[in-house]
């Protein structure tokens, strides 16, 4: 019989002053539901001085953002917790510490991060990190390269996939990214103005056929452990620190879909900015969020290739060029997936805030209008834009 039930805020204090590893757990007296993802309750549990000191996080048998009418499995709190853990054991630095983790009750006690700030509401506000790029093309870098064929024995490899099967987390951005968007269904969430540019994506063959070819490679190539969700919301930032949380959409596949996630919400701030900064001011932070693309791939390419270069076990991928012709197709793959991540959060079920708050309806709208085509282009495009710079350029050339 399962011991599942939904904790309210008095069992979030005693879990996490039982399994919270602190010296002084009977110093936790208050817990706050501070949730505000699609998904799952957070709580912080705060001491006797009002002190923040740990977070516990649980999964609610349904998706948060609709209710019980959308079920949904309580494994994603597993997934979560060992995809985070499998992360830190490679990348430390950038990724929260899991603390504990209960399968039965889809509980998991963690490291708090509340001297943070979510790099969203960062980015939006127009408040600058400048590690923050590089520091996440070294995350991206260092858990992909460690769970890839490159460093894992064949048949450790072959474990940790099947251990990281996720199908209903999955099921979920198969039809949210690659299917919705392209065909009239009830969770899209758009304007009514503008259905003539949606109407567009449903009648769009070319289009069709290359999300087609990013959903096949989604659901079929098992290159590395992902984080699955790697958007700015899921991105916590301080001076000189990133942490990467919430990977319960986490499993095993190509190494191009964390990396066009975190691209494509970088241009989906690129495309907000206007609305939430003005025209004027807006265009610095938008040279800004150039660069930080370019930092991020090029940090992500030349930390993966050296980790090739000095740690790749299996014999062929060792050859000399090879890692630098597979990280070609991340590349183009992760153009893709970008574009994908522009279009589904203009007109799909789950949007970002960079575009949702912006008041001015006319500037949403246009803001909503740039995000689609630019989605479209870059899907369209992604085979021909073969570098950072040619990326930056195609960008500017839409606006
Ligand atoms: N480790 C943490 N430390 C501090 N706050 C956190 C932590 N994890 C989550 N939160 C807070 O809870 C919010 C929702 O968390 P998230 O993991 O994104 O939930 P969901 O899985 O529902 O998307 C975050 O935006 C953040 O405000
Ligand atoms: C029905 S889930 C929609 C959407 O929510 C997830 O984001 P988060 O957990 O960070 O709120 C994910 O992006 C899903 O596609």
């Amino acid at each position: 019989m399962s011991h599942y039930r939904t904790f309210t805020a008095h069992d979030a204090v005693a879990y996490a002053q039982q399994f919270g590893g602190l010296a002084d757990p009977a110093s936790l007296v208050e817990a706050q539901e501070v949730g505000d993802g699609n998904l799952n309750l957070v709580f912080k549990i705060f001491d006797t001085q009002g002190v923040s000191r740990i977070i516990v996080k649980q999964a609610l048998p349904y998706v948060r953002c609709v209710g019980e009418s959308w079920p949904l499995t309580l494994d994603r709190a597993r997934l979560e917790a060992q995809t985070l853990v499998e992360h830190y054991k490679h990348c430390p630095q950038h990724t929260v510490k899991i603390q504990h983790y209960d399968a039965e009750l889809a509980v998991m006690v963690m490291e708090d991060l509340s001297s943070h700030r979510i790099w969203r509401g960062e980015l939006i506000s127009g408040v600058y990190y400048p590690q923050a790029a590089s520091q996440l093309g070294e995350y991206l870098a260092q858990t992909l390269f460690h769970t890839s064929d490159f460093y894992l024995h064949p048949h450790e490899k072959k474990a940790q996939v099947a251990r990281f099967i996720n199908p209903e987390m999955c099921e979920i951005t198969e039809d949210l990214f690659f299917n919705d968007p392209y065909q009239i269904h009830e969770r899209n969430n758009y304007p009514a103005e503008l259905e003539p540019e949606v109407a567009a994506l449903r009648d769009d063959a070319q289009l069709k056929t290359a999300v087609a070819a990013l959903k096949h490679r989604f659901f079929s190539h098992a290159e590395a452990l992902l984080h699955g969700d790697i958007h700015s919301g899921s991105i916590f930032v301080a001076d000189g620190s990133l942490k990467a949380i919430d990977a319960e959409f986490g499993y095993f596949g190509p190494v191009g879909f964390d990396v066009g996630t975190a691209i494509g919400n970088l241009l989906l701030n690129y495309c907000g900015l206007p609305g939430q900064l003005g025209i004027r001011e807006a265009a610095s932070g938008r040279d800004q969020r150039l660069a930080d693309i370019v930092e991020l791939w090029n940090t992500f390419a030349e930390r993966f290739q050296w980790l090739a270069r000095e740690k790749t076990r299996d014999a062929a991928l060792a050859f000399p060029g090879y890692a630098s012709e597979f990280l070609k197709k991340v590349w183009a793959d992760a153009i893709g997936f970008a574009g994908t991540e522009l279009i589904r959060r203009s007109v799909g079920l789950s949007h970002v805030a960079d575009i949702d708050t912006i008041q001015d309806k006319e500037m949403k709208l246009s803001c909503l209008r740039h995000a689609i085509e630019l989605g479209k282009a870059l899907i369209v495009l992604a085979p021909r834009i073969d570098s950072a710079d040619e990326l930056v350029a195609r960008v500017r050339q839409y606006g």
